[in-house]
């Protein structure tokens, strides 16, 4: 699929994963709405954005994805900005087990209902173009990370809600594809801070630190590299794409009920 003229909207995509994100996506063409609860990031990378890409190219929209009504607002502003949706990357996300009701509502809450918004604008069944949607989870998602069961636990609730909504989109005619993406660890301001948020897990630090020594670190630019593999390869659907430093791979998953 090439990305020339398609319209995405990527959440979180002020900082890290989702700002990298965001500009593999101009790179290759697409329009980007920019939606993140950090109005300062923002704002500022969505002026150097322009003055790179080109003003129509852009758009920053003040979001928290917790809220359904500023999602629904944003999503219906850049349908209005750039006439309709073809990209969803569902990235936002935070890691705190001492507000782990938080940690459920933007991870995996908020991945529902932003994906639940947007499909009455891509929706082919609606009068949307169909088009891809893509899930920022994490190898946390296809195992456990013992100093942050919330987190883990949200993580693989994106990917079971992907694999599901993709078989649901196929049976249904929506035209959408859904998938996920599952880095290890990547540099970024979330990963910075881990340490400081295992709330009652934090004597399980130095194994997390054990398991980062194992695994290495990823740059944001491998990540979004995977996202542009999930977009533009109109094969997949319902995958979970692995990547870590040393190796990158499609997850198979056993079909208990046959
Ligand atoms: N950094 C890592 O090691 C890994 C991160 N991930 C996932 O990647 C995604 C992005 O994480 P990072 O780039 O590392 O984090 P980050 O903290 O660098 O960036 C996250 C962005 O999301 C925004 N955000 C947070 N809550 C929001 C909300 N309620 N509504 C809208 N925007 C919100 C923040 O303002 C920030 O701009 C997350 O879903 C995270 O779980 C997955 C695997 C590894
Ligand atoms: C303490 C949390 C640190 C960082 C949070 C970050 O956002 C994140 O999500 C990092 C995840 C890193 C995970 C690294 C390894 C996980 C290993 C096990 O859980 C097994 C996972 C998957 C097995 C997949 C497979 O190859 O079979």
């Amino acid at each position: 699929m090439s990305l020339d003229g398609k319209v995405a909207v990527v959440t979180g995509a002020a900082l890290g994963i989702g700002k990298a994100m965001t500009e593999i996506l101009l790179q290759n063409g697409a329009k980007v709405a920019l939606l993140d609860v950090n109005e300062t990031a923002g704002k500022s990378l969505c002026e150097a954005l322009m003055k790179q890409y080109g003003q129509e190219k852009t758009l920053f929209l003040s979001c928290d994805i917790q809220s359904e009504e500023q999602t629904k607002a944003a999503l219906k502003k850049t349908s209005e900005v750039f006439g309709g949706i073809d990209i969803l990357c569902n990235n936002a996300g935070i890691l705190n087990e001492n507000t782990w009701e938080k940690t459920v509502s933007i991870n995996l809450m908020g991945v529902i209902r932003s994906t639940y918004l947007a499909l009455e604008h891509m929706n082919k069944l609606n009068g949307g173009r169909g088009g891809v949607i893509v899930n920022t989870a994490s190898m946390a998602g296809l195992g456990p990370l013992p100093s942050c069961p919330v987190y883990t636990a949200t993580k693989h609730g994106v990917v079971g809600f992907t694999r599901a909504m993709a078989a649901a989109s196929s049976a249904s005619g929506y035209g959408i594809r859904v998938n996920a993406v599952c880095p290890s660890f990547v540099q970024t301001e979330l990963f910075a801070n881990i340490l400081d948020k295992l709330g009652q897990f934090s004597h399980l630090a130095d194994a997390t630190k054990g398991m980062v020594e194992k695994f290495g670190t990823l740059s944001v630019s491998q990540v979004a590299e995977c996202l542009l593999e999930l977009v533009t390869d109109e094969t997949k659907n319902g995958e979970a794409l692995v990547v870590t430093p040393q190796m990158k791979k499609y997850m198979t998953f056993v079909n208990t009920i046959q």
